[in-house]
């Protein structure tokens, strides 16, 4: 049974005036030990996704599926203390640009401190628990590359720079050892060495702690050496999911296959300073998706058919949405 298993989630936003649905009968799932990348280019719903995992949508805002689960749990009917609990304890979620959601009033240190939940902290004493809490916050900071923690673990949060910020971030979802970790574009704004050394962390906790990571990129060279399935989202629908190693060699959706072309460390044929393939046009608003599926303006082999939205289909573990797949012959 898969640890996070999602099925047809549909996320409908209302603004007052319009309804759109932002995700259409997404699929998701993380099985216990695995990374799992999911890409999709900008606006394609990725964070989206994170959010009504996390439970961290404005109410207004209309969840469904027909499987939302954590263990066999059923999520969207968690009461919100049970679903406070999950996500304080089992799901670590690094979010977007979250160091400018922190309170600016605390230091980093007592913030992290604070997450560390009251069942990990050791000792009989006010003053040994203290004592406890701040040694597991430094030991953190440390595990995610911050070397300097005096400094950093005494400043506020306006007072550090991007990549220490992200880093924060990423222990501030570590300290309380959860078993899935969802991190959203983790690396984002960091330069080439440090995004290496946190990617090389997080590959190091899912091989020696077991953590389960859901990793959200647009940035494939980050994702492919390190995950080993991936889901593919566009404009809000899941296009294609499977093992990694199958979905890079013989993607089947054409969207996939796109953004696998346009990516220049995935294409060791192409001789240099060659110009990169690209779908034409790009991703619509939300007030003008396409009926059926919605790639069809921008797909190359989009035909009649493509303005009903294809229905999930399957090989072995690789499920794909498109009337028209690639490499069936190969099949
Ligand atoms: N608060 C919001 N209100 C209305 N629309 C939103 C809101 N947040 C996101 N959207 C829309 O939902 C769609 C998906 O956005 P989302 O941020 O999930 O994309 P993404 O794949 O995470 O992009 P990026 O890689 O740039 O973070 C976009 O069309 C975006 O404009």
């Amino acid at each position: 049974m898969p640890m996070l298993d999602i099925k047809n989630l549909t996320l409908e936003i209302d603004n007052g005036s319009t309804r759109v649905k932002a995700l259409d009968k997404v699929n998701l799932t993380v099985n216990s030990g695995e990374i799992r990348a999911l890409v999709g280019e900008s606006g394609s719903g990725k964070s989206l996704m994170v959010q009504a995992i996390s439970g961290a949508l404005p109410p207004q805002w209309k969840v469904t599926a027909d499987r939302m689960s954590w263990h066999g749990k059923n999520m969207l009917s968690m009461t919100a203390k049970e679903r406070r609990e999950l996500m304080r304890r089992d799901i670590g979620v690094v979010f977007q640009d979250s160091i400018t959601s922190m309170d600016p009033s605390m230091t980093l240190g007592q913030q992290l401190e604070e997450a560390i939940p009251d069942e990990l902290v050791n000792g009989k004493w006010f003053w040994q628990r203290s004592l406890d809490r701040r040694k597991t916050a430094i030991n953190t900071v440390h595990k995610v590359g911050i070397k300097n923690h005096k400094h950093y673990l005494n400043a506020y949060p306006h007072q550090v720079p991007t990549d220490i910020g992200q880093k924060f971030m990423i222990a501030m979802a570590l300290i309380s050892q959860p078993k899935l970790l969802i991190a959203d574009d983790p690396t984002r704004g960091m330069e080439t060495t440090t995004k290496t050394k946190v990617l090389k962390l997080f590959t190091r906790l899912n091989q020696t702690k077991s953590l389960s990571i859901l990793f959200v990129s647009h940035d494939l060279l980050a994702i492919a050496s390190m995950s080993h399935t991936m889901t593919v989202l566009y404009c809000g629908q899941t296009v294609e999911s499977g093992k990694m190693k199958h979905i890079r060699k013989r993607p089947l959706h054409p969207y996939t296959k796109a953004l696998i072309d346009s990516a220049p460390s995935f294409r060791a044929d192409l001789p240099p300073k060659s110009v990169l393939p690209s779908l034409d046009g790009t991703i619509p608003s939300l007030q003008h998706v396409p009926i059926g599926c919605r790639l069809g303006p921008r797909c190359p082999r989009a035909q009649r058919a493509c303005v009903s939205t294809p229905g999930v289909r399957r090989i072995h573990d690789h499920t794909y949405s498109c009337h028209f797949p690639l490499h069936m012959e190969k099949l």
